[in-house]
C-alpha cells in the first residue's frame, strides 16, 4: 500500500540538477508544459541563470541576455517548480532517487543531469595554477591580478582569447599548443587577421553592453560556495581585469608549446635555470617587473622558462559527473560527459541530460557539431524538457532543428564573430576548399566548400552576411557556377539570393 502511494506521489515528478542555462531552461519548460506536476531543480548554486529576451538572429543564430536571479523568482514565475539549492551528493538510479548534501532524498519520474563543467586544469591542487568557471573564480581571479605584475596563461581557446585582450596594467605571457592563436574558433588566416587588434590600443569606451552584468558578490551567507554556473558572454565587462602596473596593453606569445613543469620558487632557486625577461613590446618599465624574483616558475616544453605571479589555466572543461557515476553504470564519453542519444536520454532508464555535462553521441546532421557553449546549453536543455514530456505522454518526438546547423554568434577582440556549419572544415578531411575575402581591420570572410556547396563559414567584423550564408548553407544550393563572385564586395550577394 505504501509502495502505490509513493509511486502514485512520484508520477510526473520531474527533478533537474542544476541551475545553470540547461538546467533553468529545461525546469521551466517542464513546468510550462506540465503546470499540474512538481519540478525541482536541485542546484549547488546560490544564485540561478535566466535566460531572458531570447532574439532569433536568423534562423540559427541566437542571441540572449542571462539573468542571476534568486531561485524565488523562478518559482514566483512558475509556481510548480520548487528550486532546492543543495549540492546533489549520490544518485540512486535503481530506487529513482537523488539525494542532496543535506540528506533531502528526492525521488524523481524523469530526472535532467544539467551539473555542467567544471575547468580542465594542467595540474590540479597547486595554489599558482587558476581556472576561470563562475563568480567565485573570477573574484579569486581579480583579487590576485591586483598586485601581479606578469600572469601566464596557457591554451587557446574561447577563455584565452577573451583573457589576452582584457587583461590590463600587467605583462602576459601566452603559451599555446598551436603556430596560430585561437585554435577553437580560427583558422590561422583569421588568427592573423586578430593579432592585429592585440597590438592596436583598446577602444577607450567599452561598446554597450547588451547583456545583464555578472554579480561577483555572493548573496550574504553563501559566501565562498563552490560550483557555480558557468559565466558567459559578456562576463568581463563590468569586472575589474587591470592590475595595478603601468603597463599598457601587452603579450607575448609562446607557440607550439606545453607547460612540461611549474617550480615553486624555493624550487626554482635550488636549479640552475635561467628565466628569461618578458619579450613583448615594452613600453613602461618598472623595477617589480624586471625583478627575476617571482613566485612561481614555468617551463615550457620549447625550453624558456618563465616566472610570473599566477598561472591561468583556460585549457577546456571537464563534466561534473562525479556524484552520479558513483554505483551507476552510465555510458560516459572520452571527454568525461555522459553520452546522450538523439532524444537527450542517457543509458539509463528516465535520466535525461544537458547542456555541458553530457556529449552528443547521436549520427549528427553533416554540419552540426557539439562544442560547450552558453547556446547549446540553453538549446539542449529545452529539447530534453521536450523528450522528457514525450516520453511521459508516450508521444514521438523529432529532432529540433537547432541540431541541424551549428550557429555561434559570439565576440573576441572587440569583433564580432560568427560561426557556421563546419566553419574551420571540421572532418572533412582535404575535400574542401576555402573561398577568403579579408580588408585588414576591418573585416575576414572566410566560406568552406564542398562539391560546389557551402558547408561552413567564419565571418569577423560586421558584414551583414550571415543569414544569406545561413541560408545557402542549410539550403545546400549548388554554387560551383559562383566561384569567388560569391565573395566579391562589389556584387550584393543578399540581391542575388533573394
Ligand atoms: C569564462 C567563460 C566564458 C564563456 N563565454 C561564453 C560565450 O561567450 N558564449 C557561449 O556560448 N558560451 C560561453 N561559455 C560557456 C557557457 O558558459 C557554458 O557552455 C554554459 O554556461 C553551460 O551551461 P550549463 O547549464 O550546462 O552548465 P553550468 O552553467 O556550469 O551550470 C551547472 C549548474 O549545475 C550546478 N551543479 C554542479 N554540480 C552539482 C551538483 N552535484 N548538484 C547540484 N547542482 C550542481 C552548478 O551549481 C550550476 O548551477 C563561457 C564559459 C566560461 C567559463
Ligand atoms: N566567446 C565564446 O564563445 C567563449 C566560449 N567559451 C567556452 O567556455 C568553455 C571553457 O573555455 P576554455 O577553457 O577556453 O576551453 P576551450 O575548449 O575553448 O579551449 C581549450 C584550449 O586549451 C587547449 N588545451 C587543452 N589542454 C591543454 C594542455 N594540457 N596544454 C595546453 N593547452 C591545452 C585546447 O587545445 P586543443 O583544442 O588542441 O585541445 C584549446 O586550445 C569552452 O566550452 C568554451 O567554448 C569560453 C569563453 C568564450
Amino acid at each position: 500500500m505504501a509502495e502505490s502511494r509513493e509511486a502514485e506521489a512520484m508520477k510526473g515528478r520531474f527533478v533537474v540538477v542544476g541551475g545553470g542555462i540547461a538546467g533553468v531552461t529545461c525546469a521551466e519548460q517542464l513546468a510550462a508544459q506540465f503546470p499540474s506536476h512538481k519540478v525541482y531543480l536541485i542546484t549547488a548554486s546560490p544564485l540561478i541563470k535566466a535566460v531572458t529576451n531570447l532574439r532569433q538572429v536568423s534562423r540559427a543564430l541566437e542571441e540572449f541576455d542571462v539573468e542571476e536571479q534568486g531561485g524565488s523568482e523562478l518559482e514566483r514565475l512558475y509556481p510548480n517548480i520548487s528550486v532546492v539549492q543543495s549540492p546533489v551528493t549520490e544518485l540512486r538510479s535503481q530506487e529513482q532517487k537523488v539525494i542532496t548534501e543535506e540528506g533531502a532524498e528526492f525521488l524523481y519520474n524523469k530526472l535532467c543531469l544539467c551539473a555542467g563543467a567544471r575547468p580542465k586544469l594542467i595540474v590540479g591542487g597547486n595554489p599558482y595554477v587558476l581556472g576561470i568557471r563562475d563568480t567565485d573564480s573570477v573574484r579569486d581571479f581579480q583579487r590576485r591580478l591586483t598586485d601581479a605584475r606578469r600572469v601566464l596563461i596557457v591554451g587557446n581557446g574561447g577563455i584565452a582569447l577573451e583573457l589576452v585582450y582584457e587583461l590590463e596594467g600587467c605583462q602576459v605571457i601566452w603559451a599555446i599548443k598551436d603556430k596560430a592563436i585561437g585554435n577553437t574558433f580560427f583558422d590561422a588566416g583569421a588568427a592573423e587577421f586578430l593579432i592585429d587588434q592585440l597590438k592596436a590600443e583598446k577602444p577607450l569606451a567599452p561598446p554597450t553592453c547588451k547583456r545583464t552584468k555578472y554579480t561577483t558578490e555572493s548573496p550574504p551567507g553563501r559566501e565562498g560556495s563552490s560550483m557555480g554556473s558557468a559565466l558567459g558572454p559578456d562576463w568581463h565587462e563590468g569586472l575589474d581585469l587591470k592590475a595595478k602596473g603601468a603597463y599598457s596593453h601587452r603579450v607575448q606569445i609562446e607557440t607550439q608549446c606545453e607547460v612540461e613543469r611549474i617550480l615553486l620558487q624555493e624550487e626554482f632557486a635550488q636549479l640552475n635555470i635561467t628565466a628569461l625577461p618578458f619579450q613583448g613590446e615594452e613600453t613602461v618599465e618598472s623595477d617589480s617587473a624586471s625583478s627575476s624574483d617571482w613566485p612561481v616558475y614555468v617551463q615550457l616544453t620549447n625550453g624558456k622558462t618563465y616566472g610570473c605571479d599566477f598561472i591561468v589555466s583556460a585549457t577546456g572543461v571537464v563534466p561534473n559527473m562525479e556524484p552520479f557515476i558513483r554505483g551507476n553504470q552510465f555510458d560516459v564519453a572520452e571527454d568525461g560527459g555522459v553520452r546522450v542519444n538523439d532524444h537527450m536520454a542517457t543509458s539509463l532508464p528516465n535520466i535525461y541530460a544537458a547542456g555541458d555535462i553530457c556529449t552528443a553521441s547521436w549520427t549528427p546532421s553533416a554540419l552540426w557539431q557539439q562544442m560547450r557553449l552558453w547556446t547549446q546549453a540553453r538549446q539542449m536543455g529545452w529539447y530534453a524538457a521536450k523528450c522528457m514530456g514525450a516520453e511521459l505522454l508516450q508521444q514521438p518526438i523529432e529532432m529540433d532543428f537547432c541540431f541541424e546547423l551549428f550557429a555561434h554568434v559570439t565576440k573576441f577582440f572587440n569583433y564580432k564573430v560568427i560561426l557556421l556549419g563546419k566553419y574551420n572544415g571540421q572532418g572533412l578531411g582535404r575535400e574542401h576548399e576555402l573561398l577568403l575575402r579579408c580588408t585588414r581591420g576591418h573585416e575576414y570572410v572566410k566560406l568552406v566548400m564542398q562539391g560546389g556547396r557551402m558547408v561552413g563559414a567564419l565571418l569577423i567584423g560586421d558584414t551583414d552576411l550571415e543569414e544569406t550564408f545561413e541560408n545557402l548553407i542549410l539550403n545546400q544550393t549548388d554554387l560551383s557556377s559562383y566561384g569567388e563572385r560569391l565573395l566579391d564586395p562589389n556584387i550584393d550577394i543578399e540581391d542575388y539570393f533573394d
